[in-house]
């Protein structure tokens, strides 16, 4: 018997998106009034998008999503159009009898927006099946990975399964949801619509992606990761929460055309704001990422200091303001820089920016009684600070007992010199706070300046079905 393919109407396509440290604005960036000075970072997530060829006759609404450095990461959906313009709904498909169905809402709520945005241009039927791979550089999880055998791939094999993987805190959910909802409009939408090398093209993959990501997340943050995701580094405003609130769920009567809406700024106004030219980072200099294995999770960090600051307005609004403004300075003292010569300069300013900034998040720490640059953490920035070649270093984000990242010379010897500092580095005793950390970890991550691109498809074929 001979059995005839149908030719795909599609070409595969994939996308990448960068990781991200808020180096400032931790806190702050949550609200209008200030900014955050955020990097991407040259650790990746990416996502290609193939057709699934099917045997001629068959018809299947089925998109099926690996990410192949997991052990079962497979997650298989069907989709539909739902009744009243409630956009694309789609349901999660059992692999196997005795494979229990195992949920990933930020790849679910990534697809179904995606897909319900790609319908308000097309006619559902175009919407073929197809196999979505995820690939994410090692960097965002501390489990040993190994190489495929015999294979040039970057990508690890982590041998292990998705909820056992252990997060860097380099913002695993934002740079997914980001390349995935770019691969998948690349693919299915003519260019004239969705170009992602084009300002419109960002602008459309930034509105959904904040979209889908607070959606899956369920809630509203402050879109600073989504942001360096789709645009890579720059210096922040987020938008005003209320933009998002009136979409409503997938498949509710008319979700697609506020979705597009939304996504197309054509009703109410993204007051995002998005400035590139504010920040860069020195030639010769660079960011270094560290990890610290630390059993201690802080939930609750944001909740409680938002809460000390509204009871406390008057003191929390001086050094919120305080920050802001040895924010700005760091950002303007990194521009600065970057436009003399290395020999030219003198570091004794940022130097100094850095520790009073420090100081001033130090005294967050303390009023509003959240770890956020603990005592643990001091010292393994102070201590690094005095190693020849290290500016200073800093929490990023909501701090806590889990990253810090230094700015640093880019010469391999500084490098050499904190890994020796840190190779002997074992707390064994807690802190006053009960908190006993473990090792230190210098991961190989440093600033990456480009946000959402798109990729040579050619990248994943040893991972690709
Ligand atoms: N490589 C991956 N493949 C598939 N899904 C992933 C991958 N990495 C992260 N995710 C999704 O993102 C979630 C982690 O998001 P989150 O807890 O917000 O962490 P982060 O701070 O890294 O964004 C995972 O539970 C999973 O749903
Ligand atoms: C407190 C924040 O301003 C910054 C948090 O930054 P992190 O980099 O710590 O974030 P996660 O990876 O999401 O945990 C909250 C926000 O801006 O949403």
């Amino acid at each position: 018997m001979t059995s005839s393919t149908t030719t795909p109407l599609f070409e595969a396509k994939a996308a990448s998106a960068p990781g991200k440290v808020l180096l400032a604005g931790g806190y702050l960036v949550l609200d209008r009034g200030y900014n955050g000075l955020v990097f991407g970072l040259n650790a990746r997530i990416h996502v290609c998008v193939e057709p699934i060829r099917m045997k001629s006759g068959v018809t299947l609404s089925e998109i099926i999503v690996r990410s192949p450095q997991f052990k079962s990461a497979n997650w298989e959906y069907g989709y539909r159009l739902t009744e009243g313009d409630g956009g694309v709904s789609v349901t999660q498909l059992q692999a196997s009898h005795d494979i229990p169905i195992s949920r990933n809402p930020f790849v679910e709520t990534a697809l179904s927006y995606a897909l319900t945005y790609i319908t308000t241009h097309l006619p559902h039927s175009t919407i073929s099946p197809s196999s979505i791979t995820i690939l994410a550089a090692s960097p965002y999880y501390s489990n040993p990975g190994k190489p495929l055998p015999n294979s040039t791939s970057d990508f690890l094999n982590f041998d292990v399964p998705l909820n056992q993987a252990h997060k860097t805190g380099l913002g695993s959910s934002a740079a997914l949801v980001t390349s995935f909802t770019a691969a998948v409009l690349s693919y299915y939408l003519p260019k004239s619509i969705f170009d992602l090398e084009t300002e419109a093209g960002r602008q459309i993959l930034h509105n959904l992606a904040q979209a889908s990501h607070c959606a899956a997340q369920g809630k509203v943050g402050s879109g600073f990761d989504i942001a360096s995701a789709v645009y890579g580094s720059c210096l922040y405003r987020r938008f005003s929460p209320a933009l998002l609130s009136a979409t409503g769920e997938p498949a509710s009567p008319g979700f697609a055309a506020r979705l597009k809406s939304l996504v197309e700024n054509s009703e109410k106004q993204w007051d995002t704001e998005i400035t590139k030219s504010a920040i860069e980072m020195p030639q010769g200099l660079r960011l270094l990422m560290c990890d610290v294995d630390c059993g201690s999770q802080t939930p609750g960090m944001v909740k409680q200091v938002l809460a000390w600051r509204k009871e406390n307005q008057v003191e929390a609004d001086k050094l919120w303001n305080e920050l802001q403004s040895g924010n700005e300075e760091f950002a303007r003292e990194l521009t600065a820089l970057a436009g003399q010569e290395p020999v030219a300069r003198d570091y004794t300013t940022v130097r100094d920016v850095i520790v009073k900034n420090r100081t001033l998040i130090r005294q967050m720490s303390t009023a509003s009684n959240v770890p956020i640059e603990p005592p643990q953490q001091t010292a393994l920035i102070d201590a690094a600070s005095k190693v020849p070649g290290v500016i200073g270093g800093m929490v990023p984000g909501a701090g806590g007992y889990d990253a810090f990242v230094l700015l640093i010379e880019d010469k391999v010897e500084v490098i050499d010199a904190l890994k020796k500092l840190y190779g002997g580095w074992k707390v064994d005793d807690e802190g006053d706070d009960g908190v006993k950390i473990g090792k230190v970890g210098v991961l190989g991550v440093r600033e990456d300046m480009v946000g959402a691109r798109r990729e040579e498809t050619a990248l994943y074929k040893e991972w690709t079905v």
